[in-house]
């Protein structure tokens, strides 16, 4: 094909095969399978999908995304030294709830270890490198070294098993702390290309693709975790998990989420957020 023009025609159907579910790649190889210079289809998809709407993967990166094993719908997945529980899956976009990920006593013993080291939770700044405290979220927050206690390498190993993702793809655990009137307003986990400091944070194992957070407890009354775009709200219930995945930054992945208001008791969770390569 020569002298290939980006049409209006065009850029509905990518719209279209976006909206019913193929991630950017599909789409990608589609194009190119039919003619469309690799190049040109990738400015047609950037344009409808956003600006980095098909991911560069970084060096070592893992093709596809985490998903745990559902092709047969077990209600049990055998996650290493755990047996986890499918409460729901939807497909699109791609949202699981487990139960039974961490027992009660590793939620508390998680729970222990970030107590004593809580800050005011950061999160990245409009406009400049770096971070700042957020009116958005109003949790605290603290980080662990990936594998930094035998705790915290089994969750994490648990973790890699059940969203079949090498465990060296994930950034260490975050746990955040909500206290009443706390939430967490509605967000997008990976990170936004247009912004100033995204080409740096990529070059440590590239973009999120997924997001896990585990409710270490059960608050008295709110902090559900909003879905926005799907209306859907997951309860936070002790050991139970939410898991989506996202594969490209970009909102038309409806993966918009957030902590909705603590109005009773608080409200503990850790986050896992997983790369497309190795985070060091
Ligand atoms: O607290 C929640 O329910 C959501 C947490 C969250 O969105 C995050 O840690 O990125
Ligand atoms: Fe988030």
């Amino acid at each position: 094909m020569s002298q290939q023009v980006i049409t209006t025609e065009l850029c509905e159907w990518i719209t279209e095969q976006s909206r019913v579910g193929h991630p950017s790649e599909s789409i990608l190889a589609a194009m190119t399978g039919s003619g469309w210079d690799e190049g040109i289809a990738r400015q047609a998809l950037a344009r409808v999908l956003g600006q980095s709407a098909t991911l560069t993967a970084p060096p070592g990166a893992t093709p596809g995304l985490p998903e745990p094993e559902l092709s047969r719908f077990s209600p049990v997945l055998h996650a290493g030294d755990r047996e986890v529980k499918v409460v729901m899956a939807m497909r699109q976009p791609r949202v699981v709830v487990f139960a039974d990920l961490l027992s009660h006593e590793e939620c508390d013993g998680i729970v222990a270890l970030a107590t004593k080291r809580l800050a005011r939770s950061e999160t990245v700044a409009t406009g400049a490198d770096g971070s700042e405290v957020n009116a958005a979220r109003t949790s605290e927050g603290m980080f662990f070294e990936r594998c930094e206690t035998d705790l915290i390498r089994r969750v994490e190993s648990r973790i890699a098993t059940l969203l079949r993702w090498p465990l060296d793809h994930g950034e260490g655990l975050q746990v955040l702390r909500y206290r009443p009137g706390a939430e967490y307003q509605p967000h997008y986990d990976y990170f936004d290309p247009g912004h100033v400091s995204t080409p740096n944070i990529l070059k440590r194992g590239g973009q999120r693709v997924a997001t896990l957070v585990i409710y270490l407890n059960t608050p008295t009354a709110g902090g559900s975790t909003i879905f926005p775009d799907i209306g859907l709200d997951v309860a936070p219930l002790k050991g139970h998990a939410v898991f989506f995945s996202y594969d490209r930054p970009h909102p038309s992945t409806q993966s918009l989420h957030g902590g909705s208001p603590v109005l009773d008791g608080e409200k503990w969770v850790a986050t896992k957020w997983l790369r497309q390569g190795v985070f060091n």
